[in-house]
C-alpha cells in the first residue's frame, strides 16, 4: 500500500517514468496534502524546474490530470501555452518504487509563499493587489467554462510582487456540475448560503470567505463554531458589517456573499474601483505626513505602491 511514509523521497532521489522514460531528480519536498505529495525536480533532459505530484490514489490523481489536460489543451487552441513560464502539464506517468507502480504527473512550478505567510509578511494591504491577480484567475477559469471550487488559502502561491498562481486543481468542475471537492469554511454548502452548483458565484463566495478569514479570523471562528442549522450567510454578512480590518472590501464582500455580481469581469471591476480608489485617497492623505514619520513606511509603500501601479496599469 502507498502511504506518505514511504513515498518520502529524498533530494537526489531520480524518478524514472516507466513508460515514457522521462527523467527527474528530486530537489526538495514542496509539499503535502490529502490527495499526493509534491516535489520539486529538475527534468535531467532540460534542467528545468517543475513540480512533480505522487498521487495515493490513482483514481484521485486521474481527475486532477484530466482537468490539466484540459486546461492544456484550452491554452494551447488560444496560443498561450507559450505565453507561460511553462504549461499546466507536462508529463503523465507511472513511477515503481519497491514493486510498486505509483501514478505521478509534472507541472508547472510556481514560485512563490503561500497567500497566509505572504500577507503575514507583507501586511493586510497587500490584499488589494493579491486579490485583483486572484479575481483575475478565476475569471480566466470561469470564461473557459470552469469552475475553481476549492478555494481555499492554502491553495494560492503569491510571488514577492503579488501575483497569483493556483494550484491544486483537484477542485475544479465544469460550470453547471456539481462542486465535487470543497473546504467545509469556503464552501457555500456549509453557511447554508447557497447550493455547489459549479457556478462564478461559488468561487466568489469563497474567495470572499477567503479574505474574511485572512483578516478577521477571530470572528469567522466564532461564526463558524455555530450550530450546523443555525450558521447562515447572515453571520458572515454581520462580520463584514463590524469589522474595521473588512472595510476597504465591505461593498464587494457583501455582494460576492450574496451572488450579486453579473459576471467575474464586474467582480474584478468593482474590486478594482474600491481598492484603487482607497490606495489614491491614502497617497493624498499622506502628502501632509511630517517627513520624519515616513521614513519607516517609505519601503514597503514604495514596493506596494509599484504592485499596485504594475497591476492596476493593465
Ligand atoms: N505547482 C506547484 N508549485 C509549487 N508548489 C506546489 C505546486 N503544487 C503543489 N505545491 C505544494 O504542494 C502542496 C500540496 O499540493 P496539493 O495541494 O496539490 O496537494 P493535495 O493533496 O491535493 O492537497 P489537499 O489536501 O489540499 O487537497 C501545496 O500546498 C503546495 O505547497
Amino acid at each position: 500500500m502507498i502511504t506518505s511514509f514511504n513515498l518520502n523521497l529524498p533530494p537526489g532521489t531520480m524518478v524514472t517514468g516507466r513508460f515514457n522514460g522521462g527523467r527527474y531528480l528530486i530537489q526538495r519536498l514542496l509539499g503535502q496534502g490529502a490527495n499526493g505529495i509534491v516535489y520539486l525536480v529538475k527534468q535531467v533532459e532540460s534542467a528545468r524546474l517543475y513540480a512533480l505530484k505522487m498521487g495515493f490514489d490513482t483514481i484521485d490523481l486521474q481527475s486532477e490530470i484530466n482537468v490539466l489536460k484540459a486546461l492544456q489543451q484550452q491554452d494551447n487552441r488560444r496560443g498561450r501555452a507559450a505565453e507561460r513560464d511553462s504549461s499546466f502539464l507536462v508529463e503523465v506517468d507511472d513511477y515503481s518504487l519497491q514493486g510498486q507502480e505509483i501514478p505521478f504527473y509534472v507541472m508547472r512550478y510556481v514560485k512563490g509563499q503561500p497567500l497566509r505567510t505572504f500577507l503575514t509578511a507583507q501586511g493586510g494591504n497587500w490584499m488589494q493587489v493579491v486579490g485583483l491577480h486572484l479575481l483575475r484567475q478565476l475569471r480566466g477559469l470561469h470564461e473557459s467554462g470552469w469552475v475553481f471550487g476549492d478555494l481555499k488559502p492554502e491553495n494560492v502561491l503569491v510571488s514577492p510582487y503579488g501575483e497569483v498562481e493556483l494550484i491544486d486543481f483537484g477542485g475544479v468542475s465544469g460550470m453547471g456540475r456539481s462542486v465535487k471537492q470543497f473546504t467545509e469554511w469556503y464552501d457555500r454548502g456549509f453557511w447554508n448560503a447557497g447550493g455547489r452548483t459549479a457556478e462564478p458565484s461559488y468561487d466568489w463566495f469563497s474567495f470572499a470567505v477567503v479574505c474574511i478569514h485572512l483578516l478577521a479570523e477571530d470572528s469567522l471562528k466564532k461564526a463558524a463554531n455555530q450550530l450546523p442549522q443555525t450558521r447562515s450567510r447572515n453571520d458572515l454578512l454581520e462580520v463584514v458589517g463590524s469589522e474595521v480590518s473588512l472595510a476597504p472590501y465591505r461593498e464587494w464582500l457583501r455582494r460576492a456573499i450574496t451572488g450579486d455580481f453579473r459576471n467575474t469581469r464586474e467582480a474584478c471591476l468593482v474590486w478594482k474601483e474600491l481598492t484603487l480608489g482607497r490606495t489614491l485617497k491614502r497617497k493624498k492623505s499622506q502628502r501632509s505626513t511630517p517627513q520624519w514619520m515616513m521614513g519607516a513606511f517609505v519601503v514597503s509603500l514604495g514596493l506596494l505602491i509599484c504592485a499596485i501601479y504594475l497591476t492596476f496599469r493593465f
